[in-house]
């Protein structure tokens, strides 16, 4: 599969990044489209983004992939941040930070379904490596139906030194593994907090663990000695949404 970083394809990812003003510079469109396409064309043209038609074979090659739902935007790279914007941008909301820490998470459609998620849940941004790491590209826009044009995302050099800067500024860490002894639910996750997901091979790395200020785990009842990842990362997500709720 092509991974294109300044391509977007689908209708909700092409939606929300016209409707968030992402740069885009034309926007593709099956000639044989229906449905809520005339919404995508008309909310490009108020936008002055041009567009054009093309056939099927012609956006299949440009998103590297059938999953194109008969649209394809051609724009400008996702823009990350720093961490510093991400607390910022907790402390302009009035909110204590709720950040995800991601060591490692390598599969396209785990990142994709883990912003999503964050989204949904109002985490303040994610934080990812710039090594051995999955990047916004199109699958992670695809599959977080575009809610990367939502969520602040940071790429650091050394996760290590983003997880002691955290900690100076006051944020909990809270690291998730299957071999921890405490339940992830004793946790309060109603102040400053980053959660940790591993990687899906390894997990989190050992010295990362070492720099936790929890290390926790969701029980697991079967047979599998693991979640998925992403799965992992939503149920945390809303324990602390659950919590943070029951408190406000
Ligand atoms: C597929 S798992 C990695 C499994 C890996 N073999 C290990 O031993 O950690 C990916 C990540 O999801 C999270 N995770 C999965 N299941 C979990 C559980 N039951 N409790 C806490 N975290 C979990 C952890 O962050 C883990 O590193």
């Amino acid at each position: 599969m092509k991974e294109n970083e300044n391509i977007i394809y689908g209708r909700n990812p092409v939606l929300e990044a016209i409707n968030s003003g992402r740069e885009i510079e034309k926007i593709y469109v099956s000639k044989s489209a229906k449905g809520n396409i005339s919404k995508i064309i008309k909310s490009a043209r108020d936008k002055n983004i041009i567009v054009s038609t093309a056939d099927n074979v012609t956006l299949d090659k440009m998103s590297g992939n059938g999953n194109h739902q008969g649209v394809v935007a051609l724009c400008s790279l996702y823009k990350y941040c720093d961490v510093e914007d991400i607390l910022e941008y907790a402390n302009e909301k009035g909110e204590k930070p709720f950040i995800l820490l991601l060591d490692g998470i390598t599969d396209t459609h785990n990142f994709g379904a883990i912003i999503r998620t964050a989204e949904a849940f109002s985490a303040h941004g994610i934080v990812i490596p710039k090594r051995r790491s999955a990047v916004v590209n199109s699958t992670v826009v695809k599959t977080s139906a575009g809610a990367t044009e939502y969520m602040k995302i940071a790429k650091v050099s050394n996760i290590n030194n983003a997880i002691n800067n955290l900690k100076k500024q006051g944020v909990w860490i809270v690291g998730s593994s299957v071999d921890a002894k405490e339940d992830f639910s004793n946790v309060d996750y109603d102040q400053p907090i980053a959660i940790v997901i591993g990687s899906e091979g390894e997990g989190i790395s050992e010295l990362v663990k070492k720099n936790c200020d929890y290390l926790v785990k969701i029980p697991m009842m079967g047979n599998m000695n693991s979640l998925n990842a992403s799965v992992a990362a939503s149920i945390f997500m809303y324990e602390v949404v659950r919590q943070r709720i029951g408190k406000a």
